[in-house]
C-alpha cells in the first residue's frame, strides 16, 4: 500500500508572506504537497469538486478587508461548504477575519494599527494551543475581529492595553473544522506559535478527517489542469537545456597594480563621451570587486521597453529587432545568455565577462501585473531594459590587490598580452586626474514640500485602511546644470563625496547613470548550488558628530517602528526567495547596523539555495524576474502597495528604485538597488537649452502608521543629499 502524501491547498490573497506560510507549512507537515492559488483564480464552483483532492485548505493573509468582494475572492465563500465537501481549513489574519464575520462578528478598525509590532499572544492552552506556553508572535493588521456568535468559539487574545484594548489573536469554530489566527506564524520573529501552532492544527485536521472517514482522491491529471503543480515550481521544471559547447574564458591576472580603477577607466577611453562605458565599482565596503569593461564597438547592447513586442539589438551601427513570439523579456535574455556559458573562467573572480547594465522600477511593476501609467508608451523616452554584453573586461580585487584582464572573445592573447603591458605602464606612471569642480550653480527643483507631506497623510490612510503595512514613498528631485562637467567627472565628484559599495559608471545611451547605492539587492553565486544573497535596507539616521555606533544602534535597533519597518521587508524578502527556491531560506542577519559615508543604515541578510542536487542552472535570474521591484523600494503586500504608489507619486520612477549589475557568463549575478544616483536621457525632449543637462535623483523612505510626517520628510532629503554633493550643493535649497 503507498502512503498518500498530504496535499494542502493555500489560498493567496496577494499577500507578500504567502510563500512563508507555505514554508512553515512544509516543516510543520513533513513531506506535504502544497498547491497555491490566487482568491479569485477560480470560482467556488470549480473549485468544489477539486477540494477531494486535498488534506486541508490554508488561507492566507492580505492587504484589504475580509468584507469586500475583490479582497477576499473566494474566501467568503469557503465557509460554506456543505457537509459532504468540507475539509479542515486554517486561516491567517485575512484568513481568520473572514472566518469571524461570516460568521456573524463583528470588523473594526484598529485604533492603532500593528504592523511588524511583536505582542504577547495570551491563549487558552488547548486545542491548537496545546502544549504552548507563552508565546510571542507578529501581527500584520489594521482591522480587528469580534466573535458575536456562539459558533465561534475565542482561543487567543492580546492585550493593546490603553491602545486597542483586548483584540482577538485566535478563534476556531465550534462545530466545523475551521480554526484561524489573527498574527502572522510564518514571521522570522514569532517564536512557538508559528510551528507549533500549524502542527497542532495538522493534528486536530487529522484527527477530524479520521471520525469523518473522510477520504482524499489521488491528484489527477484533470486536477492538475486547473490546480497547477505544487510549490516550488522552479524544480518541477525542466531544466533550460545549455549550449553544448561553452565558450573559454582567458584570464591574465596582474598582483598589486599601482593604478587605481579610476586611473584604468581613463586609460580605456572613459573620457570619449560618445562611445558607451561600464563602471560597476566598489568604493567602499563591504564591496570588494570593481568591474570594467572594454567595449568593442561591436559588444552588443539590448534594449527593451515595456509593451515593446520586439528586443532592440544594437551592435556598433547595426540594429536589429527580434521579434519576442512566445516569450517574454525574461526568457529572450534568459536563451541570450544561454549562448554564452562558459566554463573556465578563473573561480576567484565573480564576473568573467556577461550582461551589465539597468532594469527599471517599471519592468518590475509590470511582472507584478499592474498597470503602468497610461501615457508613458506613447512619451518613454528611457529603456526598461538596458544592457551591454561584455566580452572583455578588467576585475579588480580590491582585498587581494590583483587585477584580472579577461577575454570571452577567441584567441583574444594578442589583446590580453597589450593591455597587460598597458596596464603595467600605467602602474609605472599611474596619473588619476582630480575631478574638476564645477564651477556654474545646479539649479535644483525639489518635490514640493506640502505635497509630499500631504502624499504622507494619504499613504498613512491607505496603511490604517489594511490595504498595506508599510509603504516605500519616493519622489523625483529634478537639477538642471550647465554642461561645465562631464558625466565622468560628475561620477568622480559623487564617488569622492559620498564612497558607496555598489558605486557605479553606466553610460549606455540613451542612459547615463551614476550610482553610489549602499543597498545589494540580490547576488547569486555561480551554479551548481547557487546561493541567492538578499540585503535589504530599512532603517536609516544620519553620520553627525556624536552618533558612533552605539548610539546609531541604540536609535535604529532600539526602535520598534525601525525595526517593523526592517522585519517587514525581511518577511517579504523570504517570501520572494521561498517562492522561487522553496524550503531553503535563512535570515543570515536580523537589523545588522553598518555605516556608510553619511548615514548609518540597518541592514538584513538573506540567505536561500535550490534543493542540493537541483540541475536549474538560472535559479538566480528566476529570483531576479520574480522579486522585482525590490521589496524595499515598494512595501508590503509589495502588489498593492505598488498600485497604491503608482496613484500617489506623479512619474515613473524609472532607473531610480530598479536594479543594476551584472549576469557573469559563468552563471552568477549581482544586482543593487538604484538608490543614492542620479541618471540622465540623451535627447530627452525637455532638453531645449543645449547647453543644459537635467539629471534625475529619486528619494524617498518607507511609511508606516508610526511615521511622522516632517521626520520623513527630512529622511527624504537626508537621501538626496548623499548625491547632490555631485552637483556642488550639499545641502538643497528649498
Ligand atoms: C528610498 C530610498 O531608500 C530606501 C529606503 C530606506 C529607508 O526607508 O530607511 C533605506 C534604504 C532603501 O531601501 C532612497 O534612498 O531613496
Ligand atoms: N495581514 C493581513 O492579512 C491583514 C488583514 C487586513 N488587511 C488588516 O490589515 O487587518
Amino acid at each position: 500500500m503507498t502512503i498518500q502524501r498530504p496535499r494542502l491547498l493555500l489560498i493567496d490573497s496577494y499577500d507578500s508572506f504567502t510563500f512563508n506560510l507555505a514554508a512553515l507549512c512544509r516543516r510543520a507537515i513533513p513531506d506535504c504537497y502544497i498547491h497555491i492559488i490566487y482568491n479569485d483564480q477560480l470560482s467556488i464552483d470549480e473549485l468544489i469538486p477539486l477540494l477531494k483532492h486535498f488534506s486541508a485548505i490554508i488561507i492566507g493573509p492580505g492587504p484589504g478587508r475580509p468584507d469586500c468582494a475583490e479582497d477576499i475572492g473566494i474566501v467568503k465563500d469557503i465557509w460554506k461548504l456543505s457537509e459532504q465537501d468540507l475539509l479542515p481549513i486554517f486561516g491567517v489574519c485575512l484568513g481568520l477575519q473572514s472566518l469571524v464575520i461570516e460568521h456573524d462578528g463583528r470588523l473594526g478598525r484598529l485604533e492603532i494599527v500593528k504592523h511588524g509590532q511583536v505582542s504577547e499572544i495570551i491563549h487558552t492552552g488547548k486545542d491548537i494551543f496545546t502544549n504552548l506556553n507563552e508565546l510571542t508572535a507578529v501581527r500584520y493588521h489594521s482591522l480587528y475581529v469580534e466573535p458575536c456568535s456562539k459558533e465561534i468559539e475565542t482561543l487567543a487574545w492580546a492585550d493593546d492595553g490603553a491602545e486597542n484594548g483586548i483584540v482577538l489573536m485566535a478563534g476556531k469554530h465550534r462545530t466545523r473544522p475551521f480554526w484561524g489566527v489573527q498574527y502572522h506564524p510564518e514571521s522570522v520573529l514569532t517564536d512557538d506559535g508559528g510551528l507549533h501552532i500549524l502542527r497542532n492544527f495538522w493534528e486536530l485536521a487529522q484527527e477530524w478527517s479520521k471520525e469523518r472517514g473522510r477520504q482524499i482522491s489521488s491528484y489527477n491529471t484533470s486536477a492538475m489542469e486547473i490546480i497547477g503543480h505544487p510549490w516550488p515550481h522552479l524544480e518541477s521544471r525542466q531544466p533550460p537545456s545549455y549550449a553544448p559547447s561553452a565558450s573559454s574564458v582567458l584570464t591574465s591576472v596582474i598582483e598589486k597594480p599601482g593604478a587605481s580603477i579610476i586611473a584604468i577607466c581613463e586609460m580605456l577611453g572613459v573620457n570619449d563621451h560618445q562611445s558607451p562605458f561600464i563602471l560597476l565599482d566598489s568604493a567602499a565596503n563591504p564591496g570588494r570587486f570593481s568591474i570594467v569593461a572594454s567595449l568593442l564597438p561591436t559588444s552588443p547592447q539590448i534594449l527593451y521597453s515595456v509593451g515593446d513586442s520586439s528586443v532592440t539589438l544594437t551592435r556598433g551601427k547595426t540594429v536589429t529587432c527580434d521579434p519576442l513570439i512566445g516569450q517574454d523579456i525574461w526568457s529572450w535574455i534568459s536563451r541570450f545568455m544561454q549562448d554564452a556559458e562558459a566554463k573556465d573562467g578563473c573561480p576567484d573572480v565573480p564576473f568573467w565577462g556577461g550582461l551589465v547594465g539597468m532594469l527599471s522600477y517599471e519592468l518590475g511593476v509590470h511582472s507584478l501585473n499592474v498597470p503602468l501609467r497610461p501615457d508613458r508608451m506613447n512619451s518613454n523616452p528611457y529603456q526598461d531594459v538596458n544592457l551591454v554584453y561584455v566580452e572583455r573586461s578588467l576585475v579588480l580585487d580590491h582585498t587581494t590587490g590583483r587585477l584580472y584582464i579577461q577575454s570571452l572573445l577567441a584567441d583574444d592573447y594578442e589583446w590580453i598580452s597589450n593591455m597587460s603591458q598597458r596596464l603595467y605602464s600605467l602602474c609605472a606612471s599611474s596619473t588619476m586626474t582630480a575631478p574638476h569642480t564645477e564651477c556654474a550653480p545646479a539649479c535644483i527643483n525639489l518635490p514640493d514640500r506640502s505635497r509630499y507631506i500631504a502624499k504622507i497623510q494619504t499613504a498613512q490612510d491607505f496603511l490604517r485602511s489594511g490595504d498595506s503595512y508599510e509603504l516605500c514613498l519616493t519622489a523625483h528631485t529634478q537639477v538642471s546644470v550647465p554642461r561645465s562637467l562631464s558625466t565622468w567627472d560628475r561620477y568622480k565628484v559623487l564617488r569622492q563625496k559620498n564612497p558607496a559599495p555598489y558605486s557605479a559608471y553606466l553610460r549606455l545611451h540613451p542612459t547615463t547613470f551614476l550610482s553610489s547605492s549602499p543597498e545589494r539587492f540580490l547576488s547569486y553565486t555561480r551554479p551548481p548550488n547557487s546561493l541567492c544573497q538578499l540585503r535589504p535596507i530599512k532603517g536609516t539616521i544620519r553620520k553627525a558628530p556624536g552618533i558612533d555606533r552605539a548610539s546609531a544602534e541604540e536609535a535604529l535597533r532600539g526602535s520598534p517602528k525601525e525595526v517593523a519597518e526592517n522585519l517587514m521587508i525581511v518577511d517579504l524578502i523570504r517570501h520572494d526567495l521561498h517562492g522561487v527556491v522553496g524550503q531553503d531560506v535563512d535570515v543570515k542577519q536580523f537589523c545588522g547596523i553598518e555605516e556608510y559615508e553619511t548615514v548609518w543604515q540597518m541592514v538584513s541578510v538573506i540567505e536561500g539555495c535550490l534543493p542540493s542536487g537541483s540541475r536549474r542552472k538560472d535559479v538566480g535570474w528566476e529570483v531576479l524576474k520574480h522579486s522585482l521591484p525590490p521589496g524595499s523600494m515598494t512595501g508590503a503586500p509589495k502588489k498593492r502597495s505598488v498600485e497604491i504608489l503608482q496613484s500617489l507619486e506623479d512619474e515613473d520612477r524609472s532607473c531610480y528604485s530598479g536594479v543594476f549589475g551584472y549576469w557573469c557568463v559563468g552563471g552568477g549575478g549581482d544586482w543593487s538597488v538604484a538608490i543614492r544616483s542620479c541618471f540622465k536621457h540623451d535627447s530627452e525632449p525637455r532638453e531645449e537649452d543645449p547647453d543644459v543637462e537635467n539629471w534625475v535623483i529619486g528619494a524617498g523612505g518607507a511609511i508606516t502608521a508610526l511615521s511622522l510626517p516632517e521626520a520623513e520628510w527630512d529622511e527624504m532629503l537626508l537621501k538626496l543629499q548623499s548625491v547632490l554633493g555631485a552637483f556642488g550643493a550639499s545641502k538643497p535649497r528649498v
